[in-house]
């Protein structure tokens, strides 16, 4: 059986679903990003980056957008933006009671597509 326990530490694809649903409202009110998405279909958006957190947490969710270099490399990502969007998650991941333990479980995770999100 894989170790879906980050997954459960999370609250589980509901709980993973509130904590983007926060990471949403944050970044409409970023300036520092905000520009980047707009015009976005906030409901496919919703979905997507959720079963995708679901999936990289070891949960029974499969992550069915588009591919994660191609997407991103014509908004030309700074490190800047990037760790913006960072403080957002974290903080949409406190707003929702999430541990800091368990936050960084899933940065550590997520870590993983910086290269491709910057295109490097
Ligand atoms: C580890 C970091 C990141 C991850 C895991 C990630 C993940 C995703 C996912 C799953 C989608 C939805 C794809 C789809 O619906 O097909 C998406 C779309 C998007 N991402 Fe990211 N992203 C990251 C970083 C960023 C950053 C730093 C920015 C800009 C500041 C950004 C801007 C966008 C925008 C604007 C879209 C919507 C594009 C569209 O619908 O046309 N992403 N991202």
């Amino acid at each position: 059986t894989p170790d879906d326990t980050l997954y459960q530490d999370l609250g589980a694809r509901s709980g993973i679903a509130d904590v983007v649903e926060e990471l949403l409202y944050l970044i409409v009110d970023d300036d520092r990003i905000n520009r980047q998405f707009r015009g976005l279909d906030v409901a496919s958006f919703h979905r997507h980056l959720t079963d995708q957190l679901c999936q990289l947490a070891g949960g029974p969710c499969t992550y069915s957008g588009r591919a994660m270099r191609p997407l991103h490399a014509e908004m030309a990502i700074t490190d800047t933006e990037f760790n913006a969007l960072t403080e957002n998650l974290v903080l949409a991941m406190e707003r929702n009671g999430i541990a800091t333990g368990v936050q960084n479980r899933l940065l550590a995770r997520l870590i993983a597509l910086y290269p491709e999100v910057r295109n490097l």
